[in-house]
């Protein structure tokens, strides 16, 4: 009879492990599993240490100074969470409005199939993909339009996740991935029919620098379109409120100072755009882009226990918890930045390059992580 009870136990338990790992584990379909968490390219040992210097630097974002070091921590950045985001969101490392009786899925895809079509590029084009991720964007803008698309990130592992998932899903024909820094990009002058970014450049230090770099690279009279993180109209710098808001969001996201809505065009025309279109694509009647974050609070709990749990069977890097714990936090911050509306990761911006220009510089840099 006991060992009846004993065996009994031990199958449930085992079963409810099961369940807990590896049924809950893939948060998204087709996504990483729990199991497989790691710290991009740093060494399991090595990414709590990594974690800590990341925090230290970005934890006063408004401070930074020394602007030259921002790419090699936002690369330290995407090794410790790349593996998270696909976990838990997707390969899209996105948000969209939400859309009535669609899922977040198709609700993603819709966002970055409307950023192709405002840049009006075909079959045989050549465009670029800003700071692409693992590819999520890429994909389904080389399966809308049948364009060649080139992603560039500063972030290696990125590139071997990209090209792996551009494998699989047979879009590896038209779709390229480079490693390299997006304020030097190793591209010619002239050589692209058409760009995007996808809430990517926000990670630069002076977005005249990497725009003047996307317009060097685009052949006269193509178009260019961004999705840009910023603070918007409603936003108060002497309300300690909105300040502690935004100073969450720059921390967790590694993030140099967010930008005003009003810098954008601007600087987009300091480097020679006309500006096309100018739009904050959160505003009503589009649906909230932070519901998909509320909704996803009971999901963030499960996963915080589960990466606890992997990380003291050593099967996760021990520093997985503090990663998943600051962006458990800043999911906070986030949908209080959608809720007070002081914040918008969706304010497009579509440029053109005029059809008779030369280019700002001559160089294209070699490529290099
Ligand atoms: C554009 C950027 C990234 C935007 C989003 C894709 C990510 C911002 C915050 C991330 C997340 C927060 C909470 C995580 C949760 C605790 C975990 O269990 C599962 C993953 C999260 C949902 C994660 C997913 C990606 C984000 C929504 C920035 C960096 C410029
Ligand atoms: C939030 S992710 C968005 C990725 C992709 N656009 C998407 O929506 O899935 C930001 C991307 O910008 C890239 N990035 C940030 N700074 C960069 C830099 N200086 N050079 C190249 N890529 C950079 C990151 O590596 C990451 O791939």
């Amino acid at each position: 009879m006991d060992f009846v009870a004993v065996f009994g136990t031990g199958a449930l338990v085992a079963f409810g492990l099961y369940w807990f790992v590896w049924v809950l584990g893939p948060a998204e379909q087709k996504g990483k599993r729990a199991v497989d968490l790691s710290g991009g390219s740093i060494s399991a040992e090595k990414v709590q240490d990594k974690y800590k210097q990341y925090w230290s630097f970005f934890r006063r974002p408004k401070e930074i100074e020394t602007a030259e070091k921002v790419p090699d921590f936002v690369d330290t950045f995407y090794n410790l969470v790349t593996d998270i985001y696909e976990w838990g969101w997707g390969q899209s490392f996105h948000f969209s409005p939400s859309i009535q009786g669609k899922s977040h899925r198709d609700a993603t895809r819709l966002h970055e199939e409307m950023a192709v079509d405002l840049i009006r590029v075909g079959p045989g084009d050549r465009i670029l993909d800003v700071g692409c991720g693992v590819g999520g964007p890429m994909r389904a803008i080389a399966a809308h339009s049948r364009a060649n698309v080139v992603g560039i990130t500063i972030n290696e592992y990125q590139v071997n996740r990209a090209r792996q998932h551009n494998k699989k899903a047979g879009l590896d024909a038209l779709c390229e991935v480079v490693c390299g820094n997006f304020l030097q990009m190793p591209f010619p002058d002239n050589s692209f029919d058409g760009a995007y970014s996808i809430e990517a450049t926000c990670h630069a230090p002076k977005l005249e620098e990497v725009y003047a770099e996307i317009f060097r690279v685009l052949k006269p009279g193509s178009l260019y379109v961004s999705y840009e993180w910023v603070t918007t109209d409603k936003y108060r710098g002497e309300n300690p409120e909105h300040v502690d808001i935004i100073q969450g969001i720059e921390r967790g996201d590694a993030l140099p100072g967010l930008r005003s809505y009003a810098d954008i065009a601007e600087t987009a025309r300091k480097v020679g755009f006309e500006v096309v279109k100018e739009q904050d694509l959160a505003k009503p009647p589009a649906l909230p882009w932070w519901s998909r974050l509320k909704m996803g609070r009971i999901a963030y709990w499960r996963n915080h226990i589960l990466v606890t749990i992997l990380a003291a069977l050593g099967i996760a890097p021990k520093g997985t918890v503090d990663v998943h714990e600051m962006l458990f936090k800043t999911a906070d911050y986030l949908t209080r930045g959608g809720d007070t509306g002081i914040f918008s990761p969706m304010h497009m911006i579509l440029c053109k390059k005029p059809a008779a220009t030369g280019s700002t510089q001559s160089s294209s840099p070699s490529a290099d992580c």
